[in-house]
């Protein structure tokens, strides 16, 4: 039986497209070109890391991307949805409904077990628990043990799983990765990057995931490079010493 379809998303329109993209910040002496005329287009199933140096504009991009913050110009689709054209509150519940966010603190709720903070994104839009989806996801991150424990019972690897899954439980269009294995050490931030390799090639999930690691961003499809604000490159079945020449270069030119 293949339940893992169940998360595959519909084919057809990308899960993400950004156009045109550009962010400024303040104005006059303070103006901080953030973004600038940035285009991207991820294919559902894909995999992809954001990368380039500290202040290239990586959280912007993954910001504006996710609509947590508005682009000064250029318009972003997410799926057939453009972003611009929603009201604050439809925003909100695309936000909550069509996307998952991963962060680097795992933001768990602490008083919750681990079944209610995975199904909380449902509960929050009143939507019902899909029983054998839910089976399915903590099956995923491997959790099936731990689902009444309390946050402060897991460890920093299954902490973040937690999140994975409630990334996860909304089937949504993109999962959106702010530096997932920041916090983590090494053997521990392995298995997250497996966890997501999994959710994009065994799952059908799209993953963007924003990495300042070249190991991390190996995992990935492929590697979206950002230097001043600018799209500065793209490269295909990555691998970390290719990507650490890469960056190298991108802050040569950077600075
Ligand atoms: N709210 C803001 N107000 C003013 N400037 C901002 C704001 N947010 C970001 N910036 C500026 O925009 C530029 C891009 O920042 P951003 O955080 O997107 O870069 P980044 O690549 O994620 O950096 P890092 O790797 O250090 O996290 C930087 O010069 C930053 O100082």
């Amino acid at each position: 039986m293949r339940t893992e379809a169940t998360l595959q998303a519909p084919v057809g329109t990308p899960a993400l497209r950004m156009n045109g993209v550009s962010k400024v910040y303040g104005s006059g002496d303070g103006v901080v070109h953030a973004l600038r005329d940035v285009s991207i287009e991820l294919r559902r199933g894909t995999f992809t890391a954001v990368m380039g140096p500290s202040g290239s504009g990586k959280s912007t991009f993954l910001h504006c991307a996710a609509g947590l913050d508005k682009p000064t110009s250029g318009q972003v689709w997410l799926g057939d949805a453009e972003l611009s054209r929603l009201k604050e509150t439809q925003l909100t519940t695309l936000r909550r409904e069509r996307i998952g966010f991963v962060f680097q603190a795992y933001n768990l709720l602490t008083t919750l077990t681990v079944q209610q903070n995975i199904t909380l994104p449902l509960r929050l839009a009143g939507r019902r628990v899909d029983k054998a989806l839910l089976a399915e996801v903590v099956r995923a991150v491997g959790l099936s043990d731990r689902l009444n424990r309390l946050p402060s019972e897991l460890s920093g690897g299954q902490q973040q799983r937690v999140a994975i899954a409630r990334a996860l439980v909304t089937r949504p269009d993109a999962v959106f990765a702010d530096e997932p294995t920041g916090a983590l050490d090494t053997r521990t931030a392995r298995q997250v990057l497996e966890l997501l390799r999994h959710v994009v090639t065994g799952m059908g999930q799209t993953v963007l995931m924003v990495t300042h690691d070249p190991v991390a961003a190996s995992y990935a499809d492929s590697v979206v490079f950002l230097a001043d604000g600018q799209f500065a490159g793209e490269m295909h079945r990555p691998t970390p010493e290719r990507i650490a020449e890469r960056m190298t270069h991108l802050g040569d030119r950077a600075t």
